[in-house]
């Protein structure tokens, strides 16, 4: 590893050391509260459930009277809902449905299922055991209990639990404004007609999408030609209005490379150089005090750079309390690999699993940081360590899945056909 690139792991630490915290609070419904960050610890005000109720649809008995064919006449009918203290008489169950409460001598409930209706009353076929299908009082959440902590990025699961308490909205850190820009003389907005010399601009779009998954105001500054004072004014701008601002290109050594000078004129870079394949020449800085994160120019580079070191700076500025890498998990090499040693390297490829349910990879064919078909050829980055100079086929290898759906041939999985795609016609 040439001496002036930091490994990843001391770039990400360096990079969240210099990113300030958002603290800047406001309350939203909890309609809109989806992956926003809990700007507070928040407790249960509520007893869930707020009484003893039935788990199950069937009666509501006192244990010790259940006997073997001694049917117990059913005194009445308890739905959920239904505002009625009742109490269970000696001798007799009350038919009771999910949800509703408990009545009162009542010390447990049989299942509809386990149980003989006759003219005399119902009998129980198979005797329960003392509390069987009561959920008692407060037998998930107690008054006071810390239900969701400050930092957290509020999942639908924390959302029905904020709801179980009668909230109605919820207190977040107000959202970061996140700037974006794409430096490049050649590059043109899609949708305009292209000259000679001309190609579609595409990082931006890219970047927007996978940053938009953490809730962030996205600022467009467009597209600036390599020009030192249309990069100067626009940098400028930003850091007058957003919070973070990521470039997108100029950032390597060529002639026409002038965004590290510029970011240094108007405030300073922290670290430039990365040893990592794709990505080598992210940049880290300060415009004033905006914090500034400088992507390579070519497609995959964007993309692996935003994914790796952008989203953990977002979540550090917004507050959230666990962050954490991309989930890696073990896949088997199915070819060899050669490689120069020196970075650390992020190969989209794609993985698949076995009938056994072991997970096989495959590299794509070309690694070139320019060929956007490999990412979206591929389902997985194939990490391999800096000091290696290759792989032989079965190597275990760690792979960061791009979604959580299961790849290809997973064995222990329904085998109903997912796909949506037309079949051929007979
Ligand atoms: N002599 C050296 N040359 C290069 C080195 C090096 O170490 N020494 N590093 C290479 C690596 S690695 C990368 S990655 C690139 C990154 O350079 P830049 O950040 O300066 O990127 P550009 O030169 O501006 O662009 C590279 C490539 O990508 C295309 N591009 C740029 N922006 C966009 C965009 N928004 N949408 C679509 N395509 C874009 C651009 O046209 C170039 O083809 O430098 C290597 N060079
Ligand atoms: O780092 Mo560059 O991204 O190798 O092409």
């Amino acid at each position: 590893m040439s001496s002036n690139w930091l490994s990843l792991e001391a770039a990400l630490q360096k990079a969240l050391d210099a990113t300030p915290i958002v603290t800047d609070k406001e309350t939203v419904p909890l309609s809109q509260a989806s992956g926003r960050i809990a700007a507070n610890d928040i407790y249960a005000i509520l007893s869930v459930p707020p009484w003893d109720n039935s788990a199950m649809d069937g009666y509501a008995v006192r244990t010790d009277e259940v006997k073997e064919d001694k049917p117990l006449s059913v005194q009445s009918t308890i739905t959920a809902g239904m505002q009625e203290n009742a109490e269970l008489k000696s001798g007799s169950a009350i038919k009771i449905m999910t949800g509703a409460p408990i009545p009162l001598g009542a010390d447990a409930v049989v299942m509809v299922e386990n149980t003989r209706s006759t003219e005399a009353g119902v009998i129980v076929t198979q005797k329960p055991s003392l509390g069987e299908n009561i959920r008692p009082k407060a037998g998930d959440i107690a008054p006071n209990q810390k239900l969701v902590a400050k930092g957290t990025r509020l999942a639908p699961q924390h959302l029905m639990l904020l709801a179980s308490q009668g909230m109605a909205d919820v207190v977040v850190i107000k959202k970061i404004k996140v700037g974006l820009v794409a430096t490049g003389s050649e590059l043109v907005q899609p949708g305009a007609a292209l000259s000679q010399a001309q190609i579609y601009e595409s990082n931006r779009i890219g970047v927007q999408a996978l940053l938009s998954e953490y809730d962030v105001d996205i600022v467009d500054f467009g597209i600036v030609k390599d020009d030192k004072d249309a990069l100067r004014n626009i940098f400028t701008k930003a850091s007058d209005s957003v919070d973070i601002m990521v470039s997108s290109g100029g950032v390597s050594v060529g002639e026409a490379d002038f965004v590290k000078e510029i970011i240094a004129s108007l405030g300073f870079i922290d670290f430039w150089k990365v040893a990592i394949k794709p990505g080598k020449p992210f940049a880290l800085g300060k415009i004033n005090t905006t914090l500034f994160c400088g992507l390579p120019g070519n497609p995959v580079s964007a993309f692996v750079t935003a994914k790796l070191l952008v989203t953990p700076i977002i979540q550090k500025m917004q507050g959230q309390s666990d962050i954490r890498p991309p989930l890696a998990v073990p896949a088997t090499l199915t070819t060899t690999v050669k490689r120069r040693p020196g970075r650390r390297d992020f190969q989209r490829a794609t993985m698949f699993y076995d009938e056994n349910f072991n997970l096989h990879v495959t590299p794509f064919r070309t690694q070139s940081s320019g060929v956007m078909t490999s990412i979206t050829s591929a389902n997985c980055l194939m990490v391999i360590d800096e000091n290696s100079t290759g792989l032989e086929a079965g190597a275990s290898v760690p792979v960061i899945p791009f979604t959580l759906a299961a790849p290809d041939k997973a064995p222990n999985l329904p085998k109903a056909n997912y796909s949506t795609a037309e079949k051929d016609s007979e």
